[in-house]
């Protein structure tokens, strides 16, 4: 066979990657990384008000760039296929033939045309709209194999909240396209009404289902939003699964990317789900997929789960991950983000002090900035690791972006307690480090309670290759080893897995897995010693999140009742 070569494209939150693999061995040739230009000025965002919009040109001047750099590697016609994967449930508003609103006239600088990015929780009231309309209209809970709790991180809510924010845009828009759809739209140039969806996407995020024949029904969504009448046909109502072909690339992007337009676009999918399918996942394996959020995903035969709903967890859908299989979504808003937010907070000095120095130059400031930014998470890491256990009592909640799973709150918050004038920031971030191992232990208990079982835990992600603080903490409060999968670059890799079965390399996922995986870097393996303290540890974690979450909805109902006494 001549030698055969795929690409797969990571979108993240922050940066876009592709990397260039063997199609047969899954072996690396090349990688690049383009980080969105206008989203690291957090252009279009609003931090405060938890608005994170992404403008699509950065990320198509990312595909041309990482793509192109990798595809001169090897020559273009040995580059059978290629695949997408994104950040989801990441929506954004599009014209009749696909195009995103934000390149349209008009629409150029307006946040509300642009894609509503993942963590975006600007419709928290929507969701809660959403819940307590599916449980209450009287017909079918659309939400019932979404874990039974909707999120403002997904698609319908923020569709709800743009079209009655935003006029212009409702009336402009023709459609909504996930963005792992849209890119793949993009690539191919087919038509918006025969183009192919992810299941992936469709399922986990926008309440479909095969057993009500796809999107909920036009009067469940009337009934949500009396603007959105209409919208539902101009949707979908097939899916498709990531290992089949979406198109060809058009020749406008087999230009821009130096490839041919013979190469093979798969359909598209969500990063968590491609990253899973590259740490070699398979019947009750749970894979960690820790980047700035975490992705909890357990694949399970179709019968062996039968009727089953898992509550509280993001979604349980056939063909998600490996075609054939259950594949279950869980995690958390909050992982890498949380200790990146814990940095800027003690970076504080860096940005505004530093700049102001009496005592260093311009250079030497920004010198002295660039060195601190650039070890400071690694400092942390290792100053953390080596606080003595006992001397810290700090407990911390992992809340900063609000709660995904179990039991989706995106209204609640993150917390500290025990601080003492002994704390210092490496006991901090010792906290939170033990926050998220707590959080995800919450969620392998509920995976298990409710008949899942968790045969073996794999973590891949930026946090599980660079923390191995976190990877060990994490393994002692789950008491139980965690593989970590050899890849930097493992949606990437998952992507082109996918790929090469679109192109017809392997004739199914579970063969290209074998085939192109990479395997594995370490294992941790549980600390003996350490295992009875965290679970101490744990049982604190847990009494302060429901005392936190009872609070802030007692104090959440109060404000509401002053602001009704206000207005009469
Ligand atoms: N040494 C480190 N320890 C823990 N987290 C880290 C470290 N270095 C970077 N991170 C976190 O990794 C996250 C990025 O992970 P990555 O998998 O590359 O991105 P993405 O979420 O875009 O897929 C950031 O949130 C950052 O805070
Ligand atoms: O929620 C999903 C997928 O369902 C992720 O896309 C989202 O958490 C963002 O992932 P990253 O943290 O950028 O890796």
């Amino acid at each position: 066979m001549t030698q055969a070569y795929v690409i797969g494209i990571d979108y993240g939150t922050d940066s876009v990657r592709a990397v260039l693999v063997d199609a047969g061995t899954g072996a690396e040739v090349a990688q690049a990384v383009h980080p969105y230009a206008r989203w690291s000025q957090q252009r279009y965002c609003n931090a405060a008000q938890n608005q994170f919009r992404q403008h699509p040109l950065d990320h198509l001047e990312g595909l041309e760039a990482t793509v192109r750099q990798v595809a001169q590697k090897v020559p273009a016609e040995q580059i059978v296929g290629l695949a997408v994967d994104t950040t989801g449930s990441t929506p954004g508003p599009v014209n009749e033939h696909g195009q995103s609103l934000a390149l349209t006239p008009g629409f150029e600088e307006n946040p509300n045309a642009m894609f509503v990015l993942w963590k975006d929780h600007t419709a928290l009231a929507e969701a809660a709209e959403i819940n307590q309309k599916a449980k209450t209209w009287g017909g079918t809970d659309f939400t019932q194999f979404e874990g039974g709790i909707y999120s403002s991180e997904w698609f319908w809510a923020k569709i709800m909240h743009v079209t009655r924010q935003d006029a212009a845009v409702a009336q402009a828009a023709y459609s909504w396209m996930e963005h792992c759809d849209w890119l793949t739209l993009q690539l191919t140039g087919g038509e918006l009404t025969t183009f192919k969806r992810s299941r992936c996407a469709a399922g986990h995020k926008a309440m479909w289902h095969e057993s009500w024949g796809g999107l909920p029904s036009e009067d469940f969504v009337r009934h949500l939003e009396p603007k959105l009448a209409g919208l539902r046909e101009r949707l979908f109502s097939a899916t498709y699964t990531a290992d089949e072909v979406a198109g060809t690339l058009s020749r406008e992007w087999a230009e821009r990317l130096g490839l041919t337009t013979n190469t093979v676009v798969a359909v598209g999918s969500f990063d968590a789900h491609a990253g899973a399918v590259a740490g070699e996942i398979e019947a009750y394996s749970m894979v960690k997929v820790m980047g700035t959020s975490t992705c909890d995903i357990v694949v399970a035969p179709m019968d062996a789960v039968g009727t089953k709903l898992v509550p509280g967890i993001c979604g349980q859908v056939d063909g998600s991950v490996i075609p054939g299989m259950l594949g279950l979504e869980a995690g958390q808003s909050a992982v890498g983000d949380l200790l990146a937010w814990f940095r800027q907070v003690i970076e504080w000095p860096l940005r505004a002090l530093v700049p102001q120095s009496a005592v260093l130059t311009a250079e030497q400031q920004q010198a002295l900035r660039q060195e601190l930014s650039d070890r400071m998470m690694v400092e942390l890491n290792k100053a953390a690791a080596a606080v003595n256990p006992d001397e810290s009592a700090v407990l911390a909640l992992d809340w900063v972006n609000g709660r995904r799973t179990p039991d989706a709150n995106q209204a609640l918050k993150g917390a500290l307690m025990n601080l003492t004038m002994g704390t210092d920031a490496p006991h901090i971030f010792r906290a939170l480090v033990e926050a998220i191992c707590y959080g995800s232990r919450q969620i392998v208990e509920r995976f298990e309670q409710e008949g899942i079982a968790i045969k073996q835990v794999i973590g891949l992600g930026g946090v599980a290759k660079k923390s191995a603080f976190m990877m060990q903490t994490l393994a002692d409060v789950l008491n139980r080893p965690i593989k970590v999968a050899e890849s930097d670059q493992a949606p990437a890799l998952g992507a082109a897995m996918y790929a090469a079965v679109a192109a017809g390399i392997h004739p199914d996922v579970t063969t290209a897995q074998r085939a192109m995986g990479n395997g594995f870097a370490d294992t941790y393996t549980p600390n003996p010693d350490r295992v009875a303290d965290y679970e101490r540890r744990y049982q604190q974690y847990q009494a302060f999140g429901r005392f936190v979450e009872q609070n802030s909805q007692r104090m959440a109902g109060q404000a509401a009742e002053t602001a009704l006494a206000a207005q009469a």
